[in-house]
């Protein structure tokens, strides 16, 4: 791995969130292309690379995915602008690379009196006019609160189920529902653990 040691822990969060994101037994690594400011016209055709340059450091390293889902692993790693080249096989579409939806349905009343009542007694409510549930947190600071979000982030990848939050500084205000269903389903209830028992572990 052609990692300098200057770049190597500020690329080791885009390598946990890469393989977090590669499930499958896919090959990345990461290679820098130390000073020498590589132009997308030095790479090879036989390849398709991510480029997050920072010039912080003037270092250009390129993350290198060899399968399906580095589009998505790119795009989440890095949220910057890349230049890829298509490998000579058949370039993935992100539509190829969609998980294959966990099929869920819609809270039943039984489930919504064992499951969402906790929630509720917790601090969550539910939003009027939609079957949603809602709650603020409130963090030490930013660093806290943006720590917070990146892991709610790699489980909502892992589940591919998506809060919809807003934040601000020491903020978040998080809603959850289940767009393919219309309304709460099971995987609401799990994040909506998963964010109590990890904001508990804040206070
Ligand atoms: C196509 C994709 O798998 C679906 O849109 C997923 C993505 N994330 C999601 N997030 C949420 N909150 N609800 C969904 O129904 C949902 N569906």
């Amino acid at each position: 791995m052609l990692l300098t040691n200057k770049c190597a822990h500020n690329m080791r969060g885009l390598q946990t969130l890469a393989s977090l994101l590669n499930k499958r037994n896919n090959y990345c690594w990461l290679t820098t292309a130390a000073t020498k400011k590589l132009s997308a016209s030095h790479w090879s055709e036989g390849e398709r690379r991510l480029c997050c340059s920072s010039s912080s450091n003037r270092y250009e390293s390129s993350v290198l995915y060899t399968t399906a889902t580095r589009e998505a692993a790119a795009a989440a790693a890095t949220g910057v602008g890349y230049s890829r080249f298509f490998s000579k096989q058949q370039p993935v579409t992100a539509t190829a690379s969609a998980k294959k939806p966990k099929m869920v349905a819609k809270l039943t009343e039984q489930e919504r009196a064992e499951k969402l009542q906790p929630l509720l007694d917790a601090g969550w409510c539910l939003v009027e006019g939609r079957d949603a549930i809602y709650k603020e947190f409130l963090f030490k600071d930013f660093n806290q609160a943006f720590s917070f979000m990146t892991g709610v982030a790699l489980l909502a990848e892992k589940m591919n189920h998506h809060p919809e939050w807003f934040n601000v500084y020491n903020k978040l205000q998080v809603t959850l529902s289940t767009h393919d269903v219309g309304g709460l389903s099971s995987q609401d209830i799990r994040m909506a653990t998963y964010l109590e028992t990890q904001a508990k572990l804040l206070h």
